[in-house]
């Protein structure tokens, strides 16, 4: 197995998922969303504000680019997967894992959080349509599609682990 990426809607699970799973399977673990802000020295909301959301994603592209380790779980940022050439890095680099939650929970965990500067800017019903949008290339990314749909994260952890357990050994 070489890495592990989770993609998926903000708030879907992916930082909460990547976590256990790294103790699970005993791999290290990386939040991009948080490598970003440590390379960058910046938060999220202020790196959009001051130079744009199209730099942001230019930072997630040579992110994956220039990423050198193997054996470990990437939790990808909610816009990871809407590149071409980041799908592509990570299909070619790892298994990829897309965390299915309905759009209701998603609304429910990030409408309060200041952190998602998208949600900040947008209403709930402009959050939807990207959400719908966007649906096609989690998809597009992943090898393998986890609904998370009442299902808590200790279980959607272990079925995670099955899955690359399962693949490895494959
Ligand atoms: N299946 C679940 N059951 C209960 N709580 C959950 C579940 N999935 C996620 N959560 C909670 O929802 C919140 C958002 O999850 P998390 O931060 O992991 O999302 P994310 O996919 O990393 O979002 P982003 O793309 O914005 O980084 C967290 O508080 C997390 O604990
Ligand atoms: O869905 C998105 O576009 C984003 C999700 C977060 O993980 C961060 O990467 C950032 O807030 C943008
Ligand atoms: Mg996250």
């Amino acid at each position: 197995m070489k890495r592990i990426y989770l993609v998926g809607f903000m708030g879907c699970g992916k930082s909460a998922v990547g976590r256990r799973l790294s103790f699970a399977l005993k791999l290290p673990f990386y939040d991009m969303d948080k490598e970003i802000v440590r390379q960058t020295g910046m938060p999220i909301p202020e790196i959009f504000k001051l130079y744009g959301e199209e730099y942001f994603r230019d930072l997630e592209t040579e992110f994956l680019q220039n990423f050198n380790h193997d054996n470990c779980i990437i939790s990808t940022g909610g816009g990871v997967a809407m590149r071409e050439v980041n799908r592509r890095i990570m299909r070619d680099t790892g298994l990829v894992l897309f965390l299915d939650a309905p759009f209701r929970e998603i609304w429910r965990r990030i409408h309060k959080d200041p952190n998602r500067p998208i949600v900040q800017q947008s209403t709930r019903e402009e959050i939807e349509a990207m959400f719908k949008k966007r649906y096609r290339n989690y998809k597009a990314a992943a090898h393998i599609t986890i609904r998370t749909e009442f299902r808590t994260l200790r279980q959607i952890t272990q079925y995670a682990a099955f899955q690359v357990n399962r693949l490895k050994s494959g």
